[in-house]
């Protein structure tokens, strides 16, 4: 796995150049945070990555591959982006499979990422009745099930709960342990803090600060022996035994 490298990206929004010049690197094992105000094309490079959008010019790399040629990688990419997009009069379960069989991965694989997210309880809901922070949970499950080698989240905190944000946050660092390149974009400075390994700033359509959380901070990482409101909340809120994001009654 080598991550995704860009150098020199544009990309383009109806007529407006959104990235104008984008060079940044995300590499595997680790969790890279995307920030920048509203608007400043945060979604539109994952949207790139994802071969969802073409780029006007520059180019990289997605695990060795060019850009340009996202036949080559699009199924190795897993995306939550725009919010979750899924079948609304199926079951959270059928959900989970269709996307299983569709990327010929062992229906097992459904079930378990479903438990994962702690939807195991829901499996029967039908997914047009679930909550948003539910239905990002769902989303979430059906991007792991794949197995992707890049992981892409837009906001993937939406609607989640305080405990739900812990049991993410958990998530996120696991599946860059196992070595996945992640990519997360939130104005949500408490996840960004807990969960990413650098920091890459969006402005004017540039890359304009790449670096690891623990400089931008001024210092090695903050041990976690104080906990945070974040914590606090959690344990108060969680039902007793409840592990993943959380468990559904
Ligand atoms: N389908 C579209 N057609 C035209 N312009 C668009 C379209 N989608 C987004 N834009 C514009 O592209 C720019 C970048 O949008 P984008 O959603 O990538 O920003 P963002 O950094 O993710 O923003 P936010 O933090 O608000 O989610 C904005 O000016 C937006 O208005």
């Amino acid at each position: 796995m080598s991550g995704v490298v860009l150098e020199g990206l544009v990309a383009a929004r109806g007529t407006r150049r959104v990235l104008d010049g984008v060079s940044a690197s995300f590499p595997p094992g680790r969790v890279t945070g995307l920030v920048g105000t509203n608007g400043e094309g945060k979604s539109t490079l994952l949207r790139v990555l994802c071969g969802l959008l073409r780029p006007t010019a520059g180019g990289g790399s997605v695990l060795g591959h060019p850009l340009d040629a996202p036949h080559r990688y699009v199924h190795r990419v897993g995306a939550v982006i725009d919010g979750p997009a899924l079948l609304d009069g199926h079951s959270v379960r059928r959900n989970a499979e269709v996307v299983a069989a569709s990327a010929g991965v062992p229906a097992g694989r459904a079930a378990e990422a479903l438990e994962q997210v702690g939807l195991a309880g829901a499996s029967a809901v039908r997914a047009g009745r679930l909550s948003m922070g539910m239905r990002q949970r769902l989303s979430l499950a059906t991007v792991l099930l794949r197995d992707p080698d890049v992981v892409l989240l837009d906001e993937p905190t939406n609607g989640l709960d305080p405990v739900a944000v812990l049991g993410l946050a958990t998530i996120i660092r696991a599946a860059a342990a196992e070595g996945r390149c992640v990519v997360v974009t939130s104005h949500d400075v408490h996840l960004l803090e807990r969960v990413c390994d650098r920091v890459i700033v969006l402005r004017g359509g540039r890359a304009v600060h790449e670096g690891e959380l623990a400089e931008l901070l001024g210092g090695p990482p903050a041990p976690p022996a104080v906990p945070g409101l974040a914590d606090r909340l959690g344990a108060l809120m969680a039902p007793a035994g409840a592990s993943g994001m959380g468990v559904v009654a």
